[in-house]
């Protein structure tokens, strides 16, 4: 599902973007949790958290689970060839207590769940200990499912104000609507999993993305995260259903048809002033914050959701001049509470490795992320959002000599050229920390005006993830830029 190809835009070069062997190669996650040199590393070449495999196409995890809690012991590329059919990681009891699995797609190993039927592997052959497992485990459901009946029924109040209570956090969606009666006109545009269409739905205009009936993982993942709790907000584009095709079994989902189309295909087409870019920036930046946001409201629950494909192509601008977020296909929801992400440490490695690469942060090129902390994902979202920040300022003709903005270019295309490669971007962000270039006519611009506007970018995509701002104070540093500059550039 992870994209490491920035997509071919109309105007934009990336779809000359090879890197050969990284094409073919398979990539798995690495980790190895015991100290001693282990057979492990010559399976391929290493580079942080990612394994390049040299002898199979498999991936394999070894782990354990311990006191229901996954505990990886190896993570890394198959020693030999071998047979993995499978796309994903099924684990099969493997030498005492260990589970493992083989499978067939790029960084699978990364991706391990405890599934219903699997229960700990006990550490001796012992009858006795295994029972005593089971029975200590089914007390423990038999315990939750009484607390949560018992709250059903109103015995026990329902504190929604302590974030450790389990309800507040275990996932709550809403059903949304099942529509049927849609009729799809002409290709707004086209992704890598789906299709968009203009369609008619109630009389209205709406936005119809189509997935084919093989992508409906992805499906579900995207409208899992409409589905959440007052995820309705004006920078979030606004979800109105799902429904399937009966023909083709394909499925759809329903949103509201944001005119202009993508940032990336508004800012190829149309230079700004100076008001409309600052709208497009703020309007984006609140839709990150709100999407960043914990929020607990009239008894719902909306977790931090990190978006973890941003970029100009999943940015829509409306009709009244504003961007919405879209394509929620690749985001992740960060539970807030009660050691959810824990429990999830071991899928963090897919976590780190999505997104479309030119929007790619320094520390998931070099695969140095700090995995105990979920907030990485946001801070990789801010990263991104500074690049689209300096996308839309550099169509914003008031801020060039004699009215006239330079055509839109994608972040690093003018440094990096033809030769867009990983390779390429690594050292240039990465070893060379470098960012997209400040155009030279902007040190005219006021003083306070350029190094605040500056300021806000830089500290969006700043080496240091814990340096950079969050999405919340890109919008306060937006609206201090905003009211310090009434007539500075010297228009309305
Ligand atoms: N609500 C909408 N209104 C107008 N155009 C839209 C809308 N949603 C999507 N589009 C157009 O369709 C394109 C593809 O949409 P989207 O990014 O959601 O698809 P995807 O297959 O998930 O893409 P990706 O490859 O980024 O995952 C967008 O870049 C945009 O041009």
């Amino acid at each position: 599902e992870c994209r490491w190809f920035c997509r071919s835009g109309s105007n934009c070069f990336f779809a000359a973007i090879s890197h050969s062997s990284l094409l073919q190669k398979r990539r798995c996650a690495f980790q190895l949790n015991n100290n001693r040199v282990d057979k492990f590393l010559s399976a391929g070449q290493v580079n942080g958290s990612v394994q390049i495999c040299e002898k199979t196409s498999c991936c394999i995890a070894i782990y354990k689970i311990h006191l229901e809690q996954l505990e990886v012991e190896t993570l890394a590329c198959g020693l030999e060839e071998m047979h993995c059919p499978e796309s994903t990681c099924h684990g099969q009891p493997f030498k005492n207590p260990f589970n493992i699995c083989h499978c067939s797609t790029d960084f699978c190993n990364a991706n391990l769940t405890i599934s219903p039927g699997m229960v700990e592997l006990p550490h001796t052959q012992s009858y006795w200990a295994a029972l005593a497992a089971v029975v200590v485990i089914a007390s423990i459901v038999v315990f939750i499912i009484m607390i949560k009946w018992k709250r059903l029924k109103g015995e026990l109040p329902s504190s929604h104000q302590d974030c450790s209570v389990e309800q507040s956090c275990s996932g709550q969606t809403k059903t949304s609507k099942n529509i049927t009666d849609i009729e799809l006109q002409e290709v707004l545009g086209r992704g890598n999993f789906a299709t968009v269409f203009q369609g008619k739905h109630n009389k209205s205009v709406v936005a119809v993305k189509v997935y084919p009936a093989d992508r409906r993982s992805r499906f579900a993942r995207e409208k899992k995260i409409f589905e959440l709790p007052l995820m309705m907000h004006r920078g979030i584009v606004e979800f109105l259903g799902t429904g399937q095709k009966p023909d083709s079994g394909s499925w759809f989902i329903v949103l509201q048809h944001a005119k202009y189309g993508s940032l990336h295909s508004f800012l190829c087409k149309h230079t700004t002033s100076w008001m409309l870019s600052i709208n497009l920036c703020q309007s984006l930046s609140q839709g990150l914050s709100y999407l960043h946001s914990d929020i607990l409201s009239h008894g719902e629950h909306k977790p931090p959701v990190a978006h973890r494909d941003l970029s100009s192509s999943n940015v829509l601008v409306t009709a009244d001049g504003t961007c919405v977020l879209c394509d929620f296909g690749s985001s992740t929801i960060l539970r807030s509470c009660s050691g959810f992400w824990g429990q999830n440490r071991s899928n963090m490695m897919t976590h780190a490795h999505c997104g479309t690469l030119c929007y790619m942060p320094p520390e998931i090129l070099e695969g140095s992320v700090n995995l105990s902390s979920s907030s990485f994902l946001m801070q990789g979202d801010v990263y991104a959002l500074g690049l689209i920040l300096w996308e839309i300022w550099m169509r914003c003709y008031d801020l060039f000599e004699g009215g006239v903005a330079p055509p839109h270019r994608l972040p690093y295309e003018q440094e990096l050229e033809d030769n867009f490669t990983l390779d390429k971007l690594m050292v240039h962000v990465s070893e060379m920390d470098k960012r997209p270039s400040i155009p030279d006519y902007w040190d005219k611009l006021p003083q306070v005006f350029l190094l605040s506007l500056i300021g806000i970018l830089t500290d969006c995509w700043d080496k240091d993830m814990d340096a950079r701002l969050t999405a919340h104070c890109v919008v306060e540093r937006l609206i201090s830029l905003q009211s310090s500059c009434n007539d500075c550039l010297r228009i309305e």
